[in-house]
């Protein structure tokens, strides 16, 4: 059994490192160190390095430093980025190099000593890890919680950013006010304003009652601005000024009003590479990335596994559970590559635990990728299969039969996949039709997270024209 380490703040060590433009004008010609906070270097003038070169794109390069060595991240600039000549698009430096960025000549060098220590905390609000880099993220987190500093929280699907945004708000000194979230993907580019800011009665054709901007809702506590990369350009120099100003005024209305809000944001698009193609403001980007937190992906992190399996297992109610979790489970699991990042183990977690008997192996690796949009499963069970039906197995809202006689000569855990599938199908068409094809209210009928639902609902083909009655 591998084991958890649950503990207090320990220390973790990263390579820094210190760069320095060599050639051409900088604002800045002496070294800058590079340490576990990106340093931007580009022509932008609220990057840390300002270089002024016409080949240089407005943020060109990043620099961090982590355990292997310096990251230097080419951010998607028009003229790339050299290391020791050779054309970068991420690579990690650990001794000293040329670099050239546009016509800039640049060089890095390791810190003396090599490694820096950081401290780290192996948990965050509701939030466990093992891996250094998560562990340095917590940290990070709970120094920031307590400031009114904006976080811009980066990281693929499923990967925690929600998650860290409530954490940030719950340790915050906002904690009794409330966290609102504005899913800025999801408002049409023609209402955004009105989102965003509110609007009057029959400030515009359809607005036939008052709304409050979620900024007044949110008064005293934090706004979560989740898919921020998605916001229509056209209102960001709005949301821009609002944030700078900290007042706002409605669509149709005539005065400003003052907001008291902490800001987070999260994207799972890259922004920085969004301001080079022009597709997010520069100025609004550095507003809200005052301090940014990105999120590794699972693959990268796959120490974290046995702990965050643990710590769900525990939020079911069934820590004790974990010693029924196998070696070469975990091992599975580590070799898995997560394109649903957490989200997709919480639920290969959940559905292992609801189905394994008392004492059974808790089979997680048999449930994986149960999120990923495949086309609809279980060609040989329910109606109309080849297979008699003899025998009921379950059997759902739908009214097929499982065959029992289907289940001879074939594999447990290709015979459970099925008779899964087959269960998942017709609770969420069961449970569509009695919620209405209300995504929020299914929801809340299942106890799941409405992502989950969605995902569920696509894997089975259920409601796809647009969840036509969810009113989202
Ligand atoms: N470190 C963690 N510890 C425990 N649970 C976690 C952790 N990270 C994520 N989760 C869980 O994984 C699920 C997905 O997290 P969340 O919704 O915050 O991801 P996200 O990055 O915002 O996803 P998306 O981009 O798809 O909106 C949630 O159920 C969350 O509780």
């Amino acid at each position: 059994m591998l084991e958890v380490t649950v503990g207090t703040r320990n220390r973790v060590e990263v390579r820094g490192g210190r760069i320095r433009v060599v050639k051409a004008t900088a604002r800045n010609n002496g070294w800058v160190d590079v340490g576990t906070e990106p340093v931007i270097v580009g022509r932008n003038s609220a990057c840390q390095v300002v270089l002024e070169d016409g080949k240089v794109s407005a943020v060109h390069a990043e620099f961090v430093a982590t355990e292997h060595g310096v990251r230097i991240r080419d951010l998607g600039s028009r003229n790339g980025t050299f290391v020791a000549g050779v054309r970068i698009a991420d690579a990690f430096l650990m001794t000293g190099t040329k670099l050239r960025l546009g016509e800039t000549e640049m060089q890095f060098e390791p810190v003396r000593p090599e490694r820096i220590t950081v401290s780290a905390l192996p948990a965050f609000g509701p939030m466990v890890a093992q891996s250094p880099g998560m562990r340095t993220i917590f940290e990070k987190l709970s120094k920031v919680a307590s400031t009114d500093l904006t976080v811009l929280i980066t990281g693929e699907t499923g990967t925690g950013k929600e998650l860290v945004a409530q954490a940030v708000h719950q340790a915050s000194p906002r904690a009794k006010k409330p966290f609102v979230i504005v899913d800025c993907g999801s408002i049409p580019p023609t209402l955004a304003e009105a989102t965003l800011f509110g609007h009057e009665r029959g400030a515009f054709t359809g607005a036939v009652d008052k709304r409050l901007s979620p900024f007044l809702e949110a008064d005293g506590g934090t706004i979560f601005l989740d898919e921020l990369g998605e916001l229509p350009i056209d209102v960001q120099p709005k949301l821009l000024r609002a944030l700078a100003e900290r007042r706002i005024k409605s669509v149709g209305g005539s005065n400003y009003r003052d907001v008291d809000v902490r800001v987070l944001a999260a994207t799972r698009r890259d922004l920085v590479r969004a301001v080079n193609t022009g597709a997010f403001r520069s100025d609004l980007y550095f507003r809200v990335a005052q301090v940014k937190v990105e999120l590794p992906a699972l693959r990268q992190r796959v120490e974290d596994i046995p702990v965050l399996v643990r710590k769900m297992l525990r939020d079911l109610g069934d820590e004790a559970a974990y010693e029924r979790v196998t070696n070469e489970t975990l091992e599975r699991l580590m070799r898995h590559d997560w394109p649903g990042n957490v989200r997709e183990l919480k639920n290969a977690v959940q559905v292992a635990s609801a189905l394994c008997g008392e004492g059974e192996e808790v089979d997680i690796a048999s449930h994986l990728g149960s999120l990923a949009e495949t086309p609809q499963a279980s060609p040989t069970l329910g109606n109309g299969t080849a297979n008699g039906s003899a025998g009921s197995a379950g059997g759902g809202g739908t009214g097929g039969t499982f065959s029992l006689a289907s289940f001879k000569g074939r594999q447990f855990q290709e015979v459970k996949r099925d008779v899964l599938a087959r269960f998942e199908r017709d609770y969420f068409a069961a449970l569509a039709e009695e919620a209405k094809g209300n995504v929020s209210e299914m929801a809340r009928r299942a106890g799941m997270e409405r992502a989950h639902v969605r995902a569920y609902l696509r894997r089975h083909g259920i409601l796809t024209k647009g969840e036509p009655s969810d009113p989202e």
